[in-house]
């Protein structure tokens, strides 16, 4: 069954809709009244924008914010590469792939990826690892895919990709976001948003947690156009959520703990000291903002006839490349739905595609596939790299009765797909030792079925 976000406790307090230009205080009147920049500001605190664009960007893509906070963010000492100790585990392919990443066109398969042990504690920084990607941050085309795995909460630790927006997706367990902008919890079936440069703290307090991350290194991510759907469906814009202002002040002399921001700067880590909270914002306006959505809300539109339409009916966002149509990158999912195709081969087809797909299960069983492919786990396949459902799939789908039904109730998984060619990480290869080498037979079962003698008269279970 589904849970919509709004049946949920009310922890903490949003702001609805995508795209919007928003104002938040968490004090009133800290917001300067007719302009951005007053001489000083309400409160005594410091105007610093964050832009999201470039100044000139075209009206409609411009994307800024105005951040009303105790302390510049330029507070901090200087950035130094990370240490072994932060990189241990997200190691040297941390969204580096193009450096000592593999080429392959193999069907790629991963098992469930490993949660931290207590022994092995890690926070979502440490448990950050890179599967793929394409491009490079430097030049601003690509994208990059990590998982996370971690079980303690940052500490005083915050983080930002100067490389791109990140996009999450928890697999397994909730996380509790701080960001610049206020807080923002979200849980599997959810996602969020992190633009570029946001810096954000990640908090896990229901044990170890799992997911996904799609970075893009330009653009950002956007409804995708509904051509003939008409206005309303797929992703509906009210039903995304930004954090209200909270800020945190520590005071320095009182409690003198430690800030370390972790920068992302073209796809290595380096880290900067500070004395105090970088989640200090007391007021922000703007439209350049983190944000949730619950993929439970999403208006599934399919078709009600015959054939199995092209999974891009599901895109909840879509980050667009200079190519129109051809996505630097697609968030899309497959939602529990109604199934009610006639004549017709109802599962995901055979095909090759002029795209990358990347995938991953968030709970439930995924349509194509019957056997193998697990929540927490991933698949991936590569241009033109044939692939489709499984063969107890295939002989289930074939000798089925076409009844109205549901596609599983429990059940979403999501894909990834780019006009990127994908590059793996050796991480994902082989250090993290869950690559299925026998997912390839996931297909070798598939029966010969052809008949030179078949004429239309002859009976197929399918042709009832
Ligand atoms: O490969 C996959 O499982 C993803 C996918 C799903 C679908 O419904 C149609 C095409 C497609 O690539
Ligand atoms: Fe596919």
């Amino acid at each position: 069954m589904s849970v919509r976000s709004d049946n949920s406790p009310l922890r903490f307090k949003y702001l609805s809709g995508f795209g919007n230009h928003f104002s938040s205080e968490a004090l009133p009147g800290a917001l300067p009244v007719g302009q951005n920049a007053p001489q000083r500001c309400p409160y005594g605190l410091y105007a610093e924008q964050l832009s999201g664009t470039a100044f000139t960007a075209p009206r409609h893509e411009n994307a800024r914010t105005w951040f009303y906070r105790i302390r510049p963010a330029a507070v901090h000492q200087p950035f130094q590469p990370a240490t072994d100790t932060l990189g241990q585990h997200v190691c040297a392919s941390y969204s580096d792939p193009h450096t000592e990443a593999i080429v392959t066109p193999t069907q790629l398969r991963w098992r469930p990826f490993d949660l931290p042990t207590e022994d092995d504690a890690r926070d979502f920084v440490e448990g950050l690892n890179s599967l793929a990607g394409a491009g490079d941050p430097a030049t601003r085309e690509g994208l990059a895919i990590y998982v996370y795995t971690c079980n303690r909460s940052m500490a005083h630790r915050a983080l930002y990709s100067a490389d791109g927006d990140w996009l999450i997706v928890p697999q397994l367990g909730e996380l509790v976001i701080q960001t610049e902008f206020g807080w923002l919890e979200v849980r599997p079936n959810e996602i969020v948003v992190v633009p570029r440069g946001i810096r954000f703290r990640v908090e896990t307090p229901h044990g170890p947690s799992r997911g996904y991350v799609l970075e893009v290194f330009n653009g950002h991510f956007e409804l995708p156009d509904l051509g003939p759907i008409g206005a309303n469906g797929l992703a509906n814009p009210r039903d995304f959520q930004a954090p209200v202002a909270a800020y945190q002040d520590d005071d320095p002399e009182n409690d003198p703990a430690e800030w370390q921001i972790v920068a992302k700067y073209q796809g290595r880590l380096f880290t900067a000291r500070q004395a105090h909270c970088p989640f200090d914002v007391v007021a922000w306006h703007g439209n350049y903002v983190p944000y949730r959505y619950n993929l439970a809300d999403f208006c599934a539109v399919n078709s009600v006839t015959f054939d199995h339409i092209d999974p891009s009916v599901f895109t909840v966002l879509t980050c667009k490349s200079a190519f129109p149509g051809t996505a630097i990158a697609d968030f899309v999912i497959f939602p529990p739905r109604f199934e009610v195709q006639q004549h017709t081969f109802r599962p995901p087809y055979f095909h090759r595609n002029a795209m990358s797909e990347f995938m991953g299960l968030i709970h439930g069983e995924y349509e194509a596939k019957r056997d193998g492919f697990l929540p927490g786990g991933a698949s991936l396949h590569s241009f033109m790299t044939p692939h489709g459902p499984d063969a107890k799939t295939v002989e289930a789908a074939t000798a089925r009765e076409l009844k109205p039904g549901r596609v599983a109730d429990n059940t979403q998984a999501f894909m990834f797909e780019s006009s990127l060619m994908l590059k793996v990480t050796p991480w994902a290869l082989t250090g993290c030792e869950k690559v299925d080498p026998n997912y390839n037979q996931a297909w070798l079962a598939i029966p010969k079925t052809f008949d030179p003698n078949w004429t239309p008269a002859s009976k197929t279970p399918s042709s009832s």
